[in-house]
């Protein structure tokens, strides 16, 4: 794992919470994007070297609306930019980790990604991210 890719935050109203961080970094986001998928919607934003992913849940299954009923708004995942995701997985399979989908699917913003269960990191979600060349 390289660096972290970004830090995913669950929220209940994208346009809302767009002002927000619009406000708090001085800059709109770069990009929107749905990943219908995940039955989520996503707004990025670059700090610096930092990025923030905002989640908003379009289906009632979604794993998002189903934190934000748990849980509310807050952190909900922190993503790692890995070179080879493939062998990652492997890796952390081997060292004990639940991967939630070992075949990497296609994330948000040109990646492919998979997610480790958060019950083998502190309570953690992690994702795994790699740049689609
Ligand atoms: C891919 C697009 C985009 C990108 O960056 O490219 C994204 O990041 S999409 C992000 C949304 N997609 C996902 O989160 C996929 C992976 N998540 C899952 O598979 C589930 O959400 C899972 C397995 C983490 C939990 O699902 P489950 O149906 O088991 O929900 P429960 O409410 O029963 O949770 C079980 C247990 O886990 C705790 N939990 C759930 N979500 C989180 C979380 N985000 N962070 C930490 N802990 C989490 C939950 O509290 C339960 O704990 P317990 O102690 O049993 O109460
Ligand atoms: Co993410």
């Amino acid at each position: 794992m390289r660096k972290i890719e970004h830090i995913g935050i669950a929220v209940k109203d994208l346009e809302v919470s767009n002002l927000v961080f619009e406000k708090l970094f001085g800059a709109p986001a770069y990009k929107f994007e749905a990943v219908e998928s995940e039955g989520v919607t996503t707004s990025f934003f670059k700090n610096g070297p930092n990025k923030i992913e905002l989640l908003a849940a379009t289906t009632p299954e979604s794993p998002i609306a189903k934190f934000l009923e748990k849980k509310g708004e807050g952190i909900h995942h922190i993503a790692f930019d890995v070179e080879d995701i493939i062998s990652e997985i492997a890796r952390l399979k081997k060292e004990g980790f639940v991967v939630l989908n070992e075949i990497p699917k296609k994330g948000a913003d040109n990646k492919w990604v998979a997610f480790l269960h958060p019950k083998n990191t502190n309570g953690v979600l992690i994702e795994l991210c790699q740049e689609i060349k």
